[in-house]
Formats: structure tokens, sequence, C-alpha cells
């Protein structure tokens, strides 16, 4: 397997946020974690980049122990909801960051911004200000910037957990593309159940600090704990009685 997290304990003071976690994700996959606010997705995640440090357990990524490592020497990307752009560079600047911290040649750095920033869709904006952005090209943006240094897992925090449900469904779209494009391997974190399904690969579940993985989407749906059976029943209400909802 490409990540094989095994048996990650950690926890606050007295309060244990991760219990005992165990996963596994193939490489080029997108693995969707739901979760009630709380349960440790975030934490989760911050042990896997390296920016939280786990009380017990071993992470390997690409067949490298990366327990010992620096966050910035593991080759994952975190990236979050507000994830901020710096403000005083241009989206072609920022998209250029990493590779202009890796020394790359000023022509293969120009060269590979511009495919990019036509991946992203955001053909026409390379000179704007992070400031003069929508909400929508900014997460875009910060896409550009962590994909294109070429990580071997990104982790994605509720990414378009601010954005109008017009925007993210959009983003939805592009953020499969360019999976696909860039055979990105990622964990991503939604409250949405429907991006979930829409997302990931797999899907899997945190409850108290556990993680569970479903073997397939029909098991996470028919799982009554995920509240997708809720979720159902709700609309198949709806539409067996609409007028009677309506006129009250
Ligand atoms: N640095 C910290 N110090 C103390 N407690 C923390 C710290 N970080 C997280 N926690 C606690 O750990 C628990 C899990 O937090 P975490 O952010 O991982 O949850 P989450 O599942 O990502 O929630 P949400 O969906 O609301 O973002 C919470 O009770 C939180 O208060």
């Amino acid at each position: 397997m490409f990540l094989e997290v095994q048996n990650i304990l950690k926890s606050f003071h007295a309060e244990q946020v991760v219990k005992d976690l165990n996963f596994s994700l193939d490489a080029h996959k997108t693995l969707s974690i739901l979760g009630k606010s709380g349960c440790g997705k975030t934490t989760m995640l911050k042990i896997i980049a390296g920016l939280e440090k786990p009380d017990a357990g071993n992470i390997t990524l690409n067949g490298e122990n990366i327990d010992e490592k620096s966050p910035e020497k593991r080759s994952v990307v975190y990236l979050y909801q507000e994830d901020l752009l710096f403000p005083h560079l241009n989206v072609f600047e920022n998209i250029a960051f990493g590779l202009r911290l890796k020394k790359l040649p000023k022509d293969e750095i120009k060269t590979k911004v511009e495919e990019m920033i036509d991946s992203l869709e955001l053909n026409g904006q390379a000179n704007k200000m992070p400031h003069q952005l929508s909400g929508g090209q900014r997460q875009r943006v910060s896409f550009g910037r962590a994909i294109i240094t070429n990580p071997s897992l990104l982790l994605l925090d509720e990414p378009f957990g601010s954005l109008d449900a017009g925007t993210r469904q959009r983003m939805q779209v592009l953020f499969k593309k360019l999976a696909s494009q860039f055979s990105i391997t990622s964990l991503f974190i939604t409250h949405d159940l429907k991006e979930a399904i829409l997302m990931g690969d797999k899907i899997a579940f945190m409850r108290s600090g556990c993680l569970k993985v479903y073997k397939d989407k029909n098991e996470f749906i028919n799982d009554p704990d995920t509240g997708v059976q809720q979720e159902i029943g709700f609309w198949e209400g709806l539409i067996a009685s609409p007028l009677k909802k309506v006129s009250g």
C-alpha cells in the first residue's frame, strides 16, 4: 500500500483524540473522510503531515517510514479551508513559489506554471493579486501551489467548506480532473455526504478517534451510522407528500 497508518494514538492532556488509528490507501486514490465535529479528523491529518507528534504508531509513505521526518521533508502537503496565499505575490508567483524554492531553471518554472494556470482554468488571471480574486479562484491557486511541487500525498481539510454551492460543485469537478491529470493521492475531509461520495475512491467515517474505511460505497450508504439513510428518508418523504408539505 502507498500510505500505511498503523496504531496511531494521540492525547491532548486527558483527552484521547486519536484512538488506535489504522488504515491504508493505494497510490493515486482519494479517501473521503467524514465524521462529527471534534472527532479528531484534523488532528489525524496534522499527524500525517508531521505538524503534530503522535504518542505512538507508525506512518509509511511510498515504502518509507516518515515518523521522524520533518514536515518539509515528508512530501506531504496539508491544505485547509482558509488556506492563505502570499498576499504580496500575484497568482503566477504564488503558484511558482515551491518551484523557486527548489531552484528550478526559470524557463522550466514559466512553462510549468503556465500549464498549471491552464489546468486550473485561471487563464488571464496570472497577474492578479490574491485580494483581487474570488474565493473559488483563490482556492484554485492554493491547489496549484500545492500540486505543482508533485507531493506524494495531499491532505485536504474541508477544502471547499467556505464556497457557495455552485462554486463548490465546479471545484469538485475540477479537483476530479486534476486528481486524474496529476495522479494525486489524497485524504479529503468533508462534512458533506454527497461530496464524500463524489470525491472519494474510498470512503471512511471517523468516530471518537477511530477510522472505519468502507469496503465500497454501498457498504457506506447502508451503514445507519453514516446518516445517508436518514438523508434518503428525508428526500423520499418530501417526494411522497409534496403538496401536504407545501400547504402545511
Ligand atoms: N492543540 C490542541 N490542544 C488541545 N486540544 C486539542 C488540540 N487540537 C485539537 N484538540 C482537541 O481534539 C479534539 C479533536 O479536534 P480536531 O480538530 O481534530 O477535530 P475535527 O474532527 O477536525 O473537528 P471539525 O470537524 O470541527 O474540524 C477536539 O476536542 C479538540 O478540542
